[in-house]
């Protein structure tokens, strides 16, 4: 009688393989956290413009669904895409095109609550694994000391809404609710079991 086999590790004959579609480093270190290195990074060529009337979640859902969609795979490949957004009401804040535009961000949120949405789309051939996140933040008033030296950093560039908590801003930010992890690019748990539902051996890879 043949022993038990244990389950085949991530890059065994039957493990799926995995692509990061996308340029974000905080998501690749964010799964790096749950021990996961992908097999690929394939950030994904979308145009983010949103659409006239859209509101911030269902904007930052479509984006996160049309990244998984753009990002060219093998069959049974397994893609994990994401989009964050800033929305302060109804208006979208994506990645500001220059200083000036952190400015104009960094000025609006100062001092007021606003959330942070991250969507997460995986898919697999042609099915799709979607969950959408919300937190809320909230920033202090800022002083032109601190709005000035924030933007000379640079720290702001390539973030939605002119700002990384995970960095300096993080000094901006006395209040959140919700997921941290999503806050930053890429919400842990939900990231987690989308890619379990989609097969993924996300504890064989984190025990390994
Ligand atoms: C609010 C906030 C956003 N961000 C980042 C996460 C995302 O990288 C970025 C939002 O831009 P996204 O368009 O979500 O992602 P991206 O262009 O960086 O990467 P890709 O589309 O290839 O996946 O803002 C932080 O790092 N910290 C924060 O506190």
């Amino acid at each position: 009688m043949s022993e038990p086999q244990p389950p085949a590790l991530h890059g065994g004959a039957v493990s799926p393989r995995l692509v990061l579609g996308s340029g974000s480093p905080r998501r690749r270190e964010l799964l790096g956290v749950l021990g996961i290195v992908p097999d690929a990074v394939q950030p994904p060529d979308i145009d983010e413009t949103p659409r006239p009337g859209e509101t911030p979640r269902g904007y930052c859902a479509r984006i996160a669904r049309e990244k998984a969609a753009a990002v060219a795979t093998e069959a049974d490949d397994i893609v994990l895409c994401a989009d964050t957004t800033v929305a302060m009401g109804r208006r979208i804040m994506g990645k500001p095109r220059d200083a000036g535009e952190a400015a104009q961000f960094l000025l609006a949120l100062s001092g007021r609550r606003h959330r942070v949405i991250t969507s997460v789309c995986v898919r697999r051939g042609d099915r799709t694994w979607h969950r959408d996140v919300e937190s809320r933040v909230r920033m202090k008033p800022l002083s032109d000391l601190e709005l000035n030296a924030y933007l000379a950093t640079g720290d702001w560039q390539g973030k939605a809404g002119g700002y990384g908590i995970q960095g300096p801003a993080g000094a901006f930010i006395p209040w959140t609710s919700g997921s941290f992890s999503a806050i930053v690019g890429l919400p842990l748990a939900e990231t987690a079991a989308l890619l379990a539902a989609a097969g993924f051996p996300v504890w064989q890879q984190v025990a390994a």
